[in-house]
Order: structure tokens, then C-alpha cells, then sequence
């Protein structure tokens, strides 16, 4: 019998590799994040087909938790503004969840009045994501207010969606440095990843929002939340501004972590954390972890399709006007490039 999914009741069909009962703890989830960390950041506008053609092509190429947008004020994020337009018109493959960012009451209430006026049924999303920080000098820029005012106001809104039926996800950003206060402290890492977990959160993404992360300090990071949160609650949300995101993503995995948040084409950047780059690209972690002890998880038998992630990765990086900047992406366009001048050479 094959284990059932960490994030969802289905059974995952045999990944590649996949032998034994005791691989089950060797299962990795993705959840990609590209359609919101990874469009929010950009300055021109993407259209609403763009976002939903970028969403329906990562879903069939497997991706099984894929962030569709966020119900935050278009006055802070107005790359997000258009997220109820994208939820109600893009496709909803079985099995696969899509979640959206809430930072507060209104936005779930926004959310509903999407729901209510289209009729979805079931909804056309299942899951909500909250988020706040370590220090306040982060959530103060991010969610104008305090980490602990942001915990008491996010209380309400993840009961009211679970009761509404829908998964709570939370986030924690800025859990190894802050581009306002610098150093953070993992204790109080632990104490909001805790908060989060105790008000109904299935699971805490521990944000490294700058991408100053090592894995040394990763893995002391986990150490410590660990101690208030079963580590099966906990994913890793990498940012790879100091090349260090890969890594972190196995610095994790150490730990026990299953649950990794990276961005097609490796889009992305926090609109309140100046400088930093992108996520983890979803093609790098999918190059690394092929043919190691970790198997991803995929809606798409058991897999997600490293190659046509590599194509959506370059797709939607010209759509923005630039090249994709996934190593791996590049690496297996640049080989790909040259079997076919190789191919043209022998005719
Ligand atoms: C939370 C607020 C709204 C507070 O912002 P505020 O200005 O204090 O809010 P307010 O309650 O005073 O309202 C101001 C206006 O916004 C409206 N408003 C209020 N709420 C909403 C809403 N939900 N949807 C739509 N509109 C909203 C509200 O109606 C009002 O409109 P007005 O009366 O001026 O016309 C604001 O700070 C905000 O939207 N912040 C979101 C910032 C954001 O999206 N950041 C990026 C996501 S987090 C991230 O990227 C990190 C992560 C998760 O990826 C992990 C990591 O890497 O660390």
C-alpha cells in the first residue's frame, strides 16, 4: 500500500525509485510558490492570462501545491491585485491544492465573496496561507503592525477558515536575519512558528526572507523550533540571494524537514526586503534531489516533470522580459541547445 500524501488524504502513486515502506520518510512535497513570491515583487503588469496560463502549466506538469496569488491590499502589493480574476479562471486539477495568502480578516472575507459569487463547488481553493515574522521591524514593514498584534489578528481569521472547511498554512518570514534588525533570535522563531501551530496551522514555512542563510545556521535554526513544533509541521522556504538556497534546502532535509516552497525560473523577492532575490528555483531542487535518497512527491504519478518545469521556468522568465535564472534550468537548455546542433551537424 503506498503511503498517503503529507499535505493531502490521496495516495501517492510509486515515484521513481520508490521501493520501500521506509521511504516513505524520504517523500519531499513542493510547494511552488512562483505564481505569488515569485510574480508579487515585479514592477510591470503581468496580465491575468499570463498568471493563469503560468499556474494551469505548472499543475500539469505535476506540481501538487502550487500559491496562486495573495488577498492582500492592491495599495501595498498591486502585482496581486488581480488574484480573484486568476483563482476563478484557472483550471482545478484533482489532487491538487492551491492556496492563497491572506494577512487578515478582510482578505478572507474577500475571498468568500470570490466563492460565493462564482458558486465554485467544491471551492476553488482549499487553502489559505497566513503569514507574519521574527521581529517586528519585518512585520511592521510587511503587515503594519506588530508580530505579536499580527498573531492576535490572524487568531480569528485562521478559525474562521478552518470552520469554513479550509487548510491553514502559515509563514514565517525572516527566521535567520532581517533586513531591519539584523540577526534574529530562533527562540523567538519558535515562538511564533508555536503560535502558528497552536491557532490551527497544518503546517509553519520557516521563511528565510533575505537569503542570508547558511546551513550551519539553518540547521541550528530547525534545532530550535523543533523543540515547539514537530518538525513534520515545518517547511522551508529558501531565498537564493547568497547562492546558498540549495544548501539550505538539504540543510533542511537533514532535519527532517519534507516540505520545501521554491519558484519556477527561481522568480521572486519580498516587496519589503530590499535586495533580496528570488526563491530556491523549483528546477534546482529537482536537479539536486534526483537520484538521492529524497523522492518528490508529484501529482502527476508520483512526479514532477523536470523538463517541462525548465520550459515553464523559461517561458514565463520571457514573458518577464528576461532568461530564467535556475542554474539547472539554464544548464538543461544550454545541453538540450547543443544535442540539437549536434543533431543538425550529422544530417
Ligand atoms: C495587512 C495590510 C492590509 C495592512 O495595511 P494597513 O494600511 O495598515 O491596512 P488598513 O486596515 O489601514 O487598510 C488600508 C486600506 O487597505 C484596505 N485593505 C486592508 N486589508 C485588505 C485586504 N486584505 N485586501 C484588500 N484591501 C485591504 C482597506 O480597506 C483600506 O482601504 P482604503 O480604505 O484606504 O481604501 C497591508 O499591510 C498588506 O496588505 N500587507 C501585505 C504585504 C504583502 O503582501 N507582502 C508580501 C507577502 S509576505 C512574503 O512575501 C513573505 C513570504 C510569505 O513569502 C515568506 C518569506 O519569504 O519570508
Amino acid at each position: 500500500m503506498f503511503p498517503r500524501c503529507a499535505l493531502c488524504t490521496s495516495r501517492l502513486t510509486r515515484p521513481r525509485g520508490f521501493a520501500t515502506a521506509a521511504s516513505a520518510n524520504n517523500l519531499v512535497n513542493i510547494v511552488e510558490v512562483g505564481p505569488r513570491d515569485g510574480l508579487q515583487n515585479e514592477k510591470g503588469v503581468i496580465p491575468v492570462d499570463v498568471k493563469v496560463e503560468l499556474i494551469n502549466r505548472l499543475a500539469r506538469a505535476g506540481a501538487q501545491n502550487i500559491e496562486t496569488g495573495s488577498f492582500v491590499s492592491p495599495k501595498w502589493v498591486p502585482q496581486m491585485g488581480g488574484t480573484s480574476e486568476v483563482i476563478t479562471r484557472m483550471e482545478r486539477l484533482p489532487g491538487v491544492h492551491y492556496p492563497v495568502l491572506v494577512p487578515n480578516h478582510k482578505g478572507l472575507q474577500n475571498i468568500f465573496s470570490v466563492l460565493d459569487e462564482t458558486k465554485f463547488t467544491p471551492p476553488i481553493t482549499d487553502e489559505i496561507a497566513i503569514f507574519t515574522a521574527a521581529t517586528d521591524a519585518f512585520t511592521r514593514a510587511n503587515l503594519n503592525t506588530t508580530t505579536a498584534e499580527s498573531l492576535r489578528q490572524l487568531e480569528p481569521v485562521a478559525r474562521t477558515a478552518l470552520d469554513k472547511g479550509l487548510r491553514v498554512r502559515g509563514y514565517v518570514s525572516v527566521v535567520i536575519a532581517c533586513p531591519y534588525s539584523g540577526a534574529v533570535d530562533y527562540k523567538r522563531v519558535r515562538e511564533v512558528a508555536k503560535a502558528l501551530a497552536d491557532m490551527g496551522c497544518y503546517q509553519v514555512s520557516l521563511g528565510d526572507t533575505v537569503g542570508q542563510g547558511t546551513p550551519e545556521r539553518v540547521a541550528e535554526m530547525i534545532e530550535e523550533v523543533k523543540k515547539s513544533v514537530p518538525v513534520e509541521k515545518l517547511a522551508g522556504h529558501f531565498h537564493d540571494t547568497y547562492g546558498t538556497a540549495v544548501a539550505n534546502v538539504f540543510a533542511a532535509l537533514a532535519q527532517g524537514v519534507r516540505t520545501i516552497d521554491s519558484s519556477v525560473g527561481g522568480l521572486g523577492g519580498c516587496p519589503y526586503s530590499p535586495g533580496a532575490t528570488g526563491n530556491v528555483a523549483t528546477e534546482d531542487v529537482l536537479y539536486a534531489l534526483r537520484g538521492s535518497r529524497y523522492h518528490v512527491v508529484g501529482s502527476n504519478n508520483g512526479t514532477i516533470n523536470l523538463d517541462e518545469v525548465v520550459n515553464i521556468g523559461w517561458w514565463i522568465s520571457e514573458k518577464l522580459g528576461r532568461e530564467s535564472v535556475s542554474r539547472a534550468g539554464r544548464a538543461i537548455r544550454a545541453s538540450r541547445q547543443r544535442e540539437e546542433t549536434d543533431r543538425k551537424a550529422k544530417l
